[in-house]
C-alpha cells in the first residue's frame, strides 16, 4: 500500500521511478508496479493500472518527468523535441477526464524557461501538482461535509476516493470528512459494473478508514431511493463544462434523474481542474468506449453467449440542471450554470 503522510495514495515517486498501485487486483492483492518511461505510464492509464480523474492528471505529471529523463540523458539540447512523441502519447491515453490534458499543459508551462537539466524543475512541478490536489480533496472535504444534515445518507458511485486522486478523495473526502464529523449515519457504494470500482475499490476504501459502507448492484438505488433512504448522492468528475454539465462514470446521469424524482440532492466534488472552461455542451465531451470484453466477461469468466456483442460506454453527461451544488477547492457553486462556473473560477 502507498501513503502519502496518513492519506492512501494510488501513486509515488521513488528513486527516479512512478511507484503505482496497481487497482485492476485491488481489493484481492496489492501490487505495486514501477514505471521508468512515459510509454509506460500511458499505457499503465489506459489499462486503468491507474484511473480517477485526478489520479490520471497526477500520474501523467509524472510521466513527464520520465520523458524528459530518458531525452536529456540521450542529446541534452533536444529533449524538448524528442519528448514530443512521449507527450502526445500520454495525452491520448484516456480522452474524457480532462485533469490529463491540464496536467500535460501545466509541465509544458515550464518547457520555455528550462535553461540546462528539466528533470529537478518538472520534478518539482509534479510534486506540486500532487500535493495541490490532496490539499483541494481535504478543502472539499470540509465545503461538502457542511452541507449535509445530521445522520445523512448517502450513496456515492465508481470511485472517487483516495485511489483516484492525490489522496483524501472528491466524494469520498466529503464522505471521510462527514464521517469524522459523525454526521453521517449510512453510506451506500454502487457496485459500479462493468468495472466495479464501487465493489472493489471504494468498499474496500472505505473499510480501511473503517467507515461502514453498504454494496448495491446499481439497478437497486431506485428502489432505495423510492424507500426514503438516501438523502444526498456524492459523485466525482471526469469533466465538467462551463456551464455545469458533468460527465461521470456511466450511471451516474441516471442517478441524477432518480434523483431528482425522489427530491434526492445531487453533489458533484471535483477540484476546478476538472472544469473545462473551453467547453459549454456536455455533448461535446469525447466519451471513451471501452472494450467489450469488460461488459461480457468477469474475471475472465464469459457470463454472456459467445455472439452476443456488448456496448461499453465509460461515462455519461449530466445536465447542470439535475445538480444541486458542485464542490471545488475554491467553494460551493449551487445550482450550476455558466455565470456561476465562470465566477468561481475568478475567484
Ligand atoms: C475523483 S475521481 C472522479 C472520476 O474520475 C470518477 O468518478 C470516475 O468516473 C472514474 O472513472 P475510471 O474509469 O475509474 O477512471
Amino acid at each position: 500500500m502507498i501513503y502519502q503522510g496518513d492519506s492512501l495514495c494510488p501513486l509515488t515517486w521513488q528513486e527516479e521511478r512512478l511507484h503505482l498501485l496497481d487497482q485492476r487486483w485491488l481489493p484481492h492483492q496489492q501490487q505495486i508496479v514501477v514505471l521508468a518511461t512515459a510509454a509506460e505510464v500511458a499505457q499503465a492509464i489506459k489499462d486503468m493500472v491507474v484511473r480517477g480523474a485526478p489520479a490520471i492528471g497526477i500520474a501523467a505529471a509524472y510521466g513527464v518527468v520520465l520523458a524528459a529523463q530518458s531525452a536529456y540523458a540521450q542529446a541534452p539540447p533536444h529533449w524538448q523535441t524528442i519528448i514530443t512523441a512521449d507527450l502526445q502519447k500520454l495525452a491520448q491515453a484516456r480522452p474524457t477526464a480532462v485533469n490529463l490534458v491540464w496536467a500535460l499543459q501545466r509541465m509544458q508551462t515550464h518547457f520555455s524557461t528550462i535553461v540546462a537539466d528539466p528533470v529537478p524543475i518538472l520534478l518539482a512541478e509534479a510534486h506540486r501538482i500532487h500535493q495541490e490536489d490532496l490539499a483541494a480533496n481535504h478543502r472539499m472535504g470540509e465545503l461538502g461535509a457542511d452541507l449535509l444534515p445530521a445522520a445523512c445518507r448517502v450513496l456515492t458511485h465508481c470511485n472517487a476516493g483516495a485511489l483516484a486522486t492525490g489522496g483524501y478523495g472528491t466524494a469520498l473526502g466529503v464522505i471521510r470528512t462527514a464521517h469524522r464529523a459523525g454526521k453521517l449515519s449510512q453510506v451506500y457504494a454502487d457496485e459500479t459494473r462493468p468495472w466495479l470500482q464501487g465493489a472493489r475499490l471504494t468498499a474496500w476504501e472505505l473499510l480501511q478508514d473503517n467507515i461502514p459502507v453498504t454494496l448495491l448492484a446499481d439497478n437497486a438505488a431506485a428502489a432505495l431511493m423510492q424507500q426514503q433512504r438516501i438523502d444526498w448522492v456524492i459523485v466525482g468528475a471526469d469533466r465538467i463544462t462551463a456551464r455545469g454539465d458533468v460527465a461521470n462514470k456511466i450511471g451516474t446521469y441516471g442517478l441524477a434523474i432518480l434523483a431528482r424524482q425522489h427530491g434526492v440532492k445531487l453533489m458533484v466534488v471535483a477540484p476546478t481542474s476538472t472544469i473545462d472552461m473551453n467547453l459549454m455542451e456536455g455533448s461535446a465531451i469525447v466519451i471513451e468506449e471501452r472494450s467489450q470484453a469488460e461488459v461480457l466477461t468477469v474475471n475472465g469468466q464469459a457470463i454472456a453467449p459467445v455472439g452476443a456483442q456488448a456496448w461499453n460506454p465509460a461515462f455519461d453527461v449530466t445536465p447542470s440542471h439535475l445538480v444541486d451544488v458542485i464542490v471545488t477547492e475554491k467553494g460551493v457553486v449551487t445550482q450550476p450554470n455558466l455565470e456561476r462556473m465562470t465566477a468561481i473560477m475568478r475567484s
